[in-house]
Order: C-alpha cells, then sequence, then structure tokens
C-alpha cells in the first residue's frame, strides 16, 4: 500500500481512511450496480439521440428531392447539423463516464444552462448540529454533456462550470461535495468506482441511506498504472491547483511553474480542450502547442481525442514549426549556444544583405534608352544598392526600391530630365522611359543577377563558408564560434537550431510575391445557403487552418511546454506565431537545457510583450515516488542551489539501485534493462549522454519495444515505468547546462531506477557516484 505525504490533495487520502475504514466487497458491488444502471440509463438516451439524427438525416435527403429553394437550405443546415451530432455521438461513446460528485444543498436554488444547480457554498442548515446532512443533489462528469428528456443532466460536460467542483474541492475547502467519486468504465460496463470524501467529518445519507465510499481514492489507483509509449488524459483526476490553471481566463499569459512530474504537460493539453470548449469560434483550429521534441509529440498526441478533440490544436515541436521542417539533429552544445543567442539575429541581418552579392553579380548595367546608350559602373551600382538597403526593411521586397533607383540614375544620366518645363509631360516622358528599360531583356536579367530573390535557405547555406560567416559575423561570434558554426551548416539535414535560423531569415528577408494558389474544391461548399443558417460556417477548420499556414501561421492562443529550453531566437520564431494571441507558458527553471537563461528570459520577456502575467504554481510531484525524487533532489541541489523540489506524492519503498559497470558499459545497461523489464509490466527507458544514443540503441536490440534509448536532450517531458541512468558524470559534463540535463534524468521513472557508473562517475563501495553523494 502506497504511502501519503501530508498536504494539499494528497490529504484527501488520509482523512478518508481514518473515517471509513475498510468496506466489505458486496457494498462495492452495489455500488458499481448503481453506477451501471445509471451508464445504462445514459447509453439508451445517447441511442435515442444517435436515431434522432439518423432520421433527421434521412429527411433532411428526402426533402432534398422537393426542391425549393427554401427546402434545400433547411436540408442542408439540417445535413449539416445531424452529421456533426452523429460524428461526437459516435466518437465520444466509449468510456465517456467517468466521475460522480455528491452536494448538498446550495445557498440559492438556481440552476444553471447544463441543468445543475450553480450555488459552490452550501446552505446554511444543509449541515445539521449533529453533523449529518442529506444529499440534495447528485452530478455524473464525463467527456460531454447529456440532458433527459425533460431537461435534467444525465451527464455534465468535464468542462462546464457546474463539473468545476469535481476537480476544485478539497477537504481543505470542500464547498457542497460531500463525495467525489471516480467511475472506472470499458464501452458499456461499469468496471469499478474510487472514492474521496471531502467532509469525512460529516454522515450524510442519499435518499435515507448512509452514503459508502469505496476505495484508496482515484488518484493514487491512476499513478500507480503501468505506463505505455503514450499518454494519458487525466481527466478523471485533475488536482484542485492543476484545475486552476487549466480554467484560468484565457487573457493575456498564463504562466505556469513547477518541478518534475507536476502536470505541467498534462494541464497545457487539458488547458488546450478547455479553451476549446469555453469559445469554440475562437480557438477551433487556431491553438498551437510547442513542444520541445518530436518524442514528446507523439507521447501526447492522443491526449486531446481522448477528451474529444480532434484535429483542432497543432501540437509541433520546436524543430517543425517551420512548414515542411523536421529537424531532429542536434549541434553541440557550443554550436547551439552561437546558434541560439540573439547575437545570431545581427548575423542573419548581414548574410541576408551580403547574400545578394553571392553568385558573382554583375559589375556593369548597360542599356539602350530614347536611341542612347546608358551605363552605371560598379562604383555606382554600390551606392545604388547601400541606399536600397538602408533600414531594416526585408531585401527581398527592397527589390522594386532599388529598381526605382537604378531607373533614377539611368534618368539622370540620359539628360531628359531637363526637357519639359511642364510637369505631365515630363511625367508622361519618364514613364515612357522607364517603360523602354524595364521592358528591356538586358535589364531584366541583370536585376535577376545584382537582385535576386533569395531564400532562407539559400542564405543558411552560403553561411557554411567559414571565410564568408567570418565575414557577416565579424565582432559578433569569435573565431572559434564562426569555425564550428560554419561546419555544422555543411553536414547533411538540418538541426533543431537551424529551424530557428530559417524562421528568422523568412522575417529578414520577407516572402517574395507568390501567386495566389487556387483553392480546393470543399464539398461543403455545395451545401447552398449554410453560411446564413450556420454562422459558424464562414470558414470551415480547414479553410482557417490552411489560411493561417500561408499568412506564416498566427495563432489565437499559444501554449509553451518545457519552456525553460527555448533559446532566444526560437522565442522569437514562436513569438512570432502569437503576436496577437493569448498565451500558456508552462515549464521548469530547473530543467533547462539552455546555458544562459537570463538571455532567454529576456527574449521570452519580448515574445510575450507587456502583456499581464498571472502566475501559477504547481507543487506537488505525481510521477516519481518519494524514493527517486529525494535522489534527484541532490542534483537539484547542486544545479540550483536553494530551489525546493515539488512534493513527491506517494512512495514505492523501492530505493533507486546503483550498479558499476563490471565487464563493458554495453553489456551492464543492457543486464539492468532486462532485469527492470522483468520488475515492471510497462516501459523502461534508458538515459544516456547525447553522443552515446547510437551506441545505447545497439545494446539494447533484441530486448523488445517496451524499452527504449534515449540522449538526455530527447527525454524531456517523457516518463516510464522504470529508467535506467547511464553515467551521470558523462550527462553532467556534457554541457554548460549538464547538472540540469541530468535532473531531467533522474526524474523520468514512475517506479524504478538504476543509475549504472562508470570510472569518471567516481563510484563508491556501494556505486553511488560521486555526484549523487549526501
Ligand atoms: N491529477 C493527476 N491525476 C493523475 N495523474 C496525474 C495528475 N497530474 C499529473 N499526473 C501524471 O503525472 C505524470 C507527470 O505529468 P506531466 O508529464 O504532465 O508532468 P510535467 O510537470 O510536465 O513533468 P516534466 O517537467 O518532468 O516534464 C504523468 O503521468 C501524468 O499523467
Amino acid at each position: 500500500m502506497p504511502s501519503t505525504s501530508e498536504g494539499g490533495p494528497v490529504a484527501v487520502q488520509a482523512h478518508r481512511q481514518g473515517a471509513v475504514g475498510s468496506v466489505h466487497d458486496s457494498v462495492r458491488d452495489r455500488e458499481i450496480s448503481v453506477e451501471q444502471e445509471h451508464l445504462d440509463r445514459v447509453y439508451r438516451r445517447l441511442e435515442e439521440k444517435i436515431h434522432e439524427a439518423e432520421f433527421l438525416m434521412q429527411d433532411a435527403a428526402r426533402r432534398g428531392q422537393v426542391g425549393t429553394p427554401g427546402a434545400l437550405a433547411e436540408r442542408d443546415a439540417q445535413v449539416f447539423r445531424a452529421g456533426v451530432h452523429l460524428n461526437r455521438l459516435n466518437n465520444e461513446f466509449e468510456d465517456f463516464l467517468f466521475g460522480r460528485i455528491d452536494l448538498l444543498t446550495g445557498k440559492d436554488g438556481k440552476k444553471g444552462p447544463d441543468g445543475a444547480y450553480t450555488a459552490v457554498e452550501p446552505a446554511e442548515g444543509a449541515v445539521r448540529p449533529d453533523s449529518t446532512a442529506d444529499i440534495a443533489e447528485t452530478l455524473h462528469i464525463g467527456r460531454i454533456g447529456v440532458l433527459d428528456q425533460d431537461y435534467t443532466p444525465l451527464v455534465i460536460d468535464w468542462r462546464a462550470p457546474a463539473a468545476a467542483p469535481f476537480y476544485r474541492s478539497t477537504p481543505v475547502d470542500p464547498g457542497r461535495v460531500v463525495r467525489r467519486r471516480v467511475i472506472r468504465s470499458k464501452g458499456r460496463q461499469v468496471l469499478g468506482v474510487e472514492d474521496d470524501l471531502m467532509r469525512p467529518e460529516l454522515t450524510a445519507y442519499l435518499d435515507g441511506d448512509e452514503l459508502p465510499v469505496i476505495g484508496d481514492g482515484a488518484l493514487m489507483a491512476a499513478l500507480g498504472q503501468a505506463r505505455s509509449h503514450t499518454m494519458r488524459d487525466i481527466v478523471a483526476s485533475i488536482q484542485a491547483e492543476q484545475d486552476l490553471v487549466i480554467r484560468a481566463p484565457a487573457a493575456s499569459v498564463t504562466y505556469v511553474e513547477g518541478g518534475p512530474g507536476t502536470g505541467k504537460t498534462a494541464v497545457a493539453l487539458h488547458r488546450a480542450a478547455y479553451l476549446l470548449y469555453q469559445d469554440r469560434r475562437r480557438y477551433a483550429g487556431g491553438i498551437l502547442i510547442v513542444s520541445p521534441t518530436p518524442l514528446l509529440v507523439a507521447y501526447t498526441e492522443g491526449v486531446l481525442p481522448s477528451l474529444g478533440e480532434e484535429g483542432q490544436v497543432a501540437i509541433r515541436a520546436i524543430g517543425s514549426l517551420v512548414e515542411g521542417s523536421e529537424a531532429t539533429l542536434y549541434d553541440s552544445p557550443s554550436v547551439a549556444r552561437a546558434k541560439g543567442s540573439s547575437r545570431m539575429l545581427r548575423v542573419l541581418r548581414k548574410a541576408a544583405r551580403g547574400a545578394l552579392e553571392l553568385n558573382d553579380p554583375p559589375a556593369r548595367l548597360r542599356v539602350v534608352a530614347f536611341g542612347r546608350r546608358l551605363e552605371l559602373e560598379a562604383r555606382e551600382l554600390d551606392g545604388i544598392r547601400r541606399s536600397a538597403l538602408g533600414g531594416t526593411a526585408p531585401v527581398n521586397l527592397l527589390r522594386p526600391r532599388a529598381r526605382k533607383l537604378l531607373l533614377d540614375a539611368l534618368w539622370e544620366q540620359s539628360g531628359a530630365a531637363g526637357r519639359h518645363s511642364d510637369p505631365e509631360l515630363a511625367a508622361e516622358l519618364r514613364s515612357s522611359f522607364d517603360e523602354d528599360i524595364t521592358s528591356e531583356d538586358a535589364f531584366i536579367a541583370f536585376l535577376d543577377a545584382w537582385w535576386p530573390e533569395l531564400t532562407p535557405a539559400a542564405v543558411l547555406d552560403a553561411m557554411a563558408d567559414e571565410r564568408r560567416l567570418g565575414r557577416w559575423a565579424r565582432r559578433i561570434l569569435n573565431p572559434g564560434e564562426v569555425r564550428k558554426v560554419a561546419r555544422s551548416l555543411k553536414r547533411e539535414g538540418r538541426s533543431v537550431h537551424d529551424i530557428a535560423l530559417l524562421d528568422e531569415l523568412q522575417a529578414v528577408l520577407g516572402a517574395p510575391a507568390r501567386p495566389r494558389r487556387k483553392r480546393e474544391l470543399d464539398p461543403l461548399d455545395q451545401l447552398t445557403g449554410l453560411e446564413e443558417l450556420m454562422p459558424m460556417r464562414e470558414e470551415s477548420q480547414r479553410e482557417r487552418a490552411e489560411r493561417l499556414a500561408q499568412e506564416r501561421v498566427e495563432y489565437a492562443h499559444v501554449i509553451v511546454d518545457e519552456a525553460q529550453d527555448l533559446t532566444p531566437m526560437q522565442w522569437r520564431m514562436v513569438g512570432r506565431r502569437g503576436r496577437h494571441a493569448t498565451w500558456t507558458v508552462v515549464g521548469d527553471p530547473a530543467q533547462s537545457s539552455w546555458s544562459d537563461p537570463d538571455e532567454a528570459a529576456e527574449a521570452r520577456d519580448e515574445a510575450l510583450g507587456t502583456r499581464p502575467r498571472r502566475r501559477f504554481e504547481l507543487t506537488v510531484n505525481y510521477r516519481n515516488p518519494a524514493e527517486i525524487a529525494e535522489l534527484a533532489g541532490k542534483v537539484l541541489a547542486l544545479a540550483m542551489p536553494g530551489s525546493v523540489s515539488p512534493k513527491a506524492v506517494r512512495s514505492t519503498g523501492v530505493e533507486p539501485r546503483f550498479t558499476v559497470v563490471e565487464d563493458t558499459l554495453g553489456a551492464t545497461v543492457r543486464d539492468e534493462a532486462a532485469r527492470l523489464l522483468e520488475r515492471v509490466e510497462g516501459t523502461v527507458g534508458v538515459v544516456v549522454a547525447m553522443q552515446r544514443r547510437e551506441e545505447a540503441r545497439r545494446w539494447l536490440a533484441g530486448l523488445g519495444d517496451r524499452v527504449v534509448a534515449l540522449g538526455s536532450l530527447e527525454a524531456k517531458g517523457l516518463e516510464y515505468d522504470a529508467t535506467v541512468v547511464v553515467s551521470p558524470a558523462e550527462i553532467a559534463d556534457e554541457s554548460p547546462a549538464g547538472l540540469r540535463v541530468l535532473y531531467v534524468a533522474l526524474t523520468r521513472a514512475t517506479q524504478q531506477l538504476t543509475v549504472v557508473s562508470a570510472d569518471r562517475d567516481e563510484p563508491d563501495a556501494a556505486g553511488v557516484p560521486d555526484l549523487l553523494r549526501d
């Protein structure tokens, strides 16, 4: 039986056990059958709704054959509405009822739109002087809301205000809630119930019988479960401090800090679902979640669909934010530092201007106009280029200006300027002069070569030349940095940090004017009259998503996960996607792998602008047992002296295991991974220094797909039943932020942790490496 630490959401357990004691199985069975009855009723109602939707579809189709314009418009609207209904009902048919709250009478007798009473606090006299009370209202909570024929709520949507007490109520501040129940079901069958008592001091009655309490609480049941390679939603056991973040108003910036395992990623995902529920018109297709790695994207991708939100939120790895890019390569720490630094902005601006001269531009311009040969020499051309480039306007967009300056210089040379005193005639003459020249092939060819249209990729490729980069980065990067950055750009494929540079270059260069693409045929376009009847269809979600992508992807809400890791250049890239957005930013400074947090904070503040921030802190570690959290705390003390570890919510009694390499590192790691595979049901992660990634994959070959090898930076945000952390010293020495990266590695396990030490770790007799000793 797991023990629990004190305070916060955990306190529920302590209260409950003291108050209730053991419960006989027959009571459990009876309670399961009570919930089964309710679920049966819900399904009957859902079936009725599905039949209704089907009938509407058929009826609408029949009406379509009648053919008057009014009937057609009505049919279209009905088909659309019924289709949406059917889809929702069918999609969310599985496991959508998961919670129940039993409430005291409220202060006022008002009902909200979901059919539930709105009061949060109990009415005076709801609790009798002898500490007994009657349950006045029972609400079931699920993934969508379902009303009975008479509009009484059978299920309340988890995001509706009436569902908030299910998450917010605690024994310290219970409100009207007496008992909170989590219902486990699969399809149409209720499998179990887990209860928490919010007012253990009360004897409460429901329909005359004493309220029974079953199980050890849903949170503990959820935390003890084996992990798979995909994250589960936490909708049934969101804790009060997490709920405050999820339901925080969308205005400005919601800023959340919390240590490892405090549910930041889970909370961010549930917040996206909540915002969609609150204001679907505003947010559908317009929420971006920025994640540090493609691995974390894949791990979290299933959560929103399980909350009924399929395809509405773009979850993108930071290396895939630019359309068409999917970078997974990592630069060495020193190259990453240079590329991520805001100094790079100045280098890119110079590169974008310098790149105009990449392909030996012509040294002179010769044209014939009004029967005269006109010529501009290299010196004049340089002067024109310099004056066209003044200021910070995007280089590609300056081409028309440069063209105009060339024409001015040629006009001057032609001597035609003084020919007419009448301004109208003079203007006409000038315009025919310009036309003459600009239609000449020689001029067009000159302009293309002298002011070529630049692409971000071409400029970045040009920076791979060390001499050239040295020129562009003079007095900005030091010669060592220039050498390393140039070398890294020569390699095949882009790194994660290159993507932010490409995005910046896109802004510095400006998009060349592109011919508009013809819109693809949208099948819903054929439903005439739909726009008027369904204002939400003004723009379909696909159209909106496409439009946003074409307009350089601006979003209505941007959620940044693992925000502590964004470099200044990455903040600029993300900032461009949310210039008018509201934001949710979640992170943990203690897990930052960026070597200069102050510089990153400055860039973050610039991206978020002056919008006011609402700060939240998450304080409870739901992932690691206390034994693992305590060990990780030793590294935290070295990495960020004085910072406080989040409180672990449970303990397993299994201490971390320490081993020292015996034969070869590979054989030891493989043995330890195999050992853990036998001890846990779910996944095992082996975390190594980045340079050992490939090697470690070979060590584990043949052990099956429950085990994976990860570089330390790839472990961000992920979790496993058990982990093997290989050579803490090697991970810590890999970069200036190495100790914080090691802290991340040590906090990935939900049950067991093994640390393998090599020579460099200086293990003591018990195998404990130097870095993890007291
Ligand atoms: N209220 C909850 N009920 C059940 N499980 C929870 C709850 N909150 C968090 N968890 C679980 O705890 C684990 C850690 O959550 P999550 O990955 O969101 O934490 P995090 O703060 O993002 O961690 P890190 O900073 O280490 O990436 C996950 O398995 C998550 O499902």
